[in-house]
């Protein structure tokens, strides 16, 4: 089996009494969608924000191609290739969509010298190319401009230009409409070959569409992983959590 590239080992938080994760393992392989599904509350959001850096775990380790990244800050990890979109839109929607896109590709590049950087044509290209792959053509454009469909397609375009190894969506199709969806779902379902990706999401037409494989979290816990046909029959989950649809 290929060496995962993004793994969880154990993973354990507690806020108070609350145990949002419990001893959760899972791991992201070379050209897979892991679609990561549970009821609010699951602790689906901590589990992404201690894969990224932005919440320490209590116990256990994230790891990225072998490397313990478990001390690793936020910036740290996006520069060694994880890439998160947002579940609330974190662009800056003063500036224009190629502006945002260069900011991403910077993150990815080495820091120093910013504003060098932000002149440099292959920053500049990389910023265009991920743009293009996203089917993004308004470079010019202000974001406070664009749909909620485009801004998404952006934040693709920017994990994109970060050249990822991983990357982790937070509910990418939340708020987008059916059209919206389906276009999304397309461009998701080919960007697994360029990196795999890590998908929390709510939208279970997408899931079962786009995952190879899915985890179902449920109080904090992830209580199965399989493929799509294998999650949809064990009982477990269904009683769980897909009982209204099953
Ligand atoms: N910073 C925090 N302090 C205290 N409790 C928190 C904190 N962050 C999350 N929680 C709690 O941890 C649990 C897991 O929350 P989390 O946001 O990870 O769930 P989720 O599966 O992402 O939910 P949703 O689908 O609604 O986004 C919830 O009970 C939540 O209230």
């Amino acid at each position: 089996m290929a060496e995962p590239v993004l793994e969880a080992r154990g993973l354990t938080k507690r806020f108070g009494a609350l145990v949002a994760s419990r001893d959760v393992s899972l791991d992201l392989r070379p050209g897979e969608i892991h679609a990561v599904i549970g009821p609010n509350g699951a602790g689906k959001s901590t589990l992404i924000a201690q894969l990224c850096g932005q919440i320490a775990p209590d116990a256990g380790s994230v790891h990225l191609d072998g490397t313990d990244v478990t001390g690793w800050s936020v910036e740290r990890r996006a520069r060694a290739g994880i890439a998160r979109t947002f579940q609330v839109s974190a662009l800056a929607t003063e500036d224009t969509v190629l502006q945002n896109a260069m900011l991403a590709a910077l993150r990815g590049a080495r820091p120093g010298f910013w504003r060098a950087i932000l002149r440099d044509r292959t920053l500049r290209e990389r910023a265009e190319a991920a743009l293009a792959r996203v089917g993004l053509d308004a470079p010019e454009t202000r974001v406070a401009a664009l749909s909620h469909g485009q801004r998404r397609q952006l934040e693709v375009a920017m994990a994109l230009a970060l050249a990822p190894r991983a990357f982790v969506m937070d509910e990418p199709m939340a708020g987008l409409g059916g059209e919206g969806t389906r276009a999304l779902t397309a461009l998701l379902d080919g960007l697994r070959g360029e990196a795999p990706i890590l998908l929390v999401e709510h939208d279970m037409d997408a899931v079962f569409a786009l995952a190879d494989r899915v985890s179902v979290m449920v109080e904090g816990a992830v209580i199965a992983t399989g493929p799509v046909a294998a999650i949809r029959a064990d009982a477990a989950v269904r009683a769980a959590y897909l009982g209204e649809d099953a």
